[in-house]
């Protein structure tokens, strides 16, 4: 279980995040959603490290663990290795490599170093297994974002967070992610926190929401609960 509990966060003396408190129940897929720059990557930024906390706590229980760790107190490097794993905005893959190597460079940061790339992996992208051998810069985008996934579950995490994976594809691949997001979850078993300005799939797709304007958390339930009165007041453009 992640808990966040009345986190704030300043760009120098710019207020972006305000007393955001929330908690990913396990085995749930929560979305975050909120309009363009209502600070959704500022914090995935600080639950990963990237960004400090300037107030607030981010706590976190792997399953079985006996008490909650505080995040906050572990670096960067070692938040993959606790089992969260992150899939930033943008299909960050290195692009001469091939797809293989992609894979194995994501498992460097796991604590075992000699662990091999799970079959999960490929049985959910079996695509990316017959390209393992081609450059990541020659799959098509959709490949990419697969690909970007996949570095992620190398290490298998208990929590994947998606910072908007469905960002500039068309319907059918958008339909695509949100196919293999219900698979994670289910087939899985993983915990997910999605990052996106609107809701790309049906309501069924997820469990929770929770809306960000101006960096405050302004609703959060779950996904029946998001009704088209806060549809037009904070996330309709
Ligand atoms: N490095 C930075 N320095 C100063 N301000 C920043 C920096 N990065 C982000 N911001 C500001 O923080 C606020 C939140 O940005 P953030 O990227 O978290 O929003 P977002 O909701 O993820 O937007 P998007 O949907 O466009 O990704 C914005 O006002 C942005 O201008």
């Amino acid at each position: 279980m992640l808990r966040l509990q009345a986190v704030n966060q300043f760009f120098g003396p710019k207020h972006i995040l305000r007393d955001i408190s929330m908690e990913l129940p396990p085995g749930q897929c929560t979305y975050v959603l909120g309009r363009n720059g209502v600070g959704k990557t500022t914090l995935v930024n600080c639950i990963m490290g990237h960004l400090p906390v300037s107030s607030g706590t981010v706590t976190w229980r792997p399953a079985g663990g006996a008490e909650e760790l505080n995040l906050l107190q572990h670096p960067v490097e070692q938040r993959a290795a606790l089992g969260i794993g992150y899939v930033p905005q943008g299909r960050q893959v290195f692009s001469q490599l091939s797809v293989d190597e992609n894979l194995r460079v994501a498992l460097l940061a796991g604590r075992n170093k000699t662990r091999q790339v799970p079959s999960m992996v490929y049985e959910l992208f079996p695509g990316l297994h017959n390209m393992r051998h081609q450059r990541a810069g020659d799959l098509t985008e959709s490949g990419q974002q697969q690909l970007a996934i996949a570095r992620a579950l190398v290490l298998e995490p208990e929590l994947l967070i998606l910072d908007e994976p469905t960002g500039g594809f068309q319907p059918s691949v958008v339909k695509e992610i949100g196919h293999n997001i219900r698979r994670l979850q289910r087939d899985f078993g993983l915990t997910l926190l999605v990052v996106e300005q609107q809701l790309p799939f049906t309501p069924s797709a997820g469990d929770r929401f929770c809306l960000l304007e101006g960096g405050c958390n302004v609703a959060q339930g779950t996904l029946d609960q998001l009704d088209d009165s806060l549809i037009q007041t904070y996330l309709a453009v």
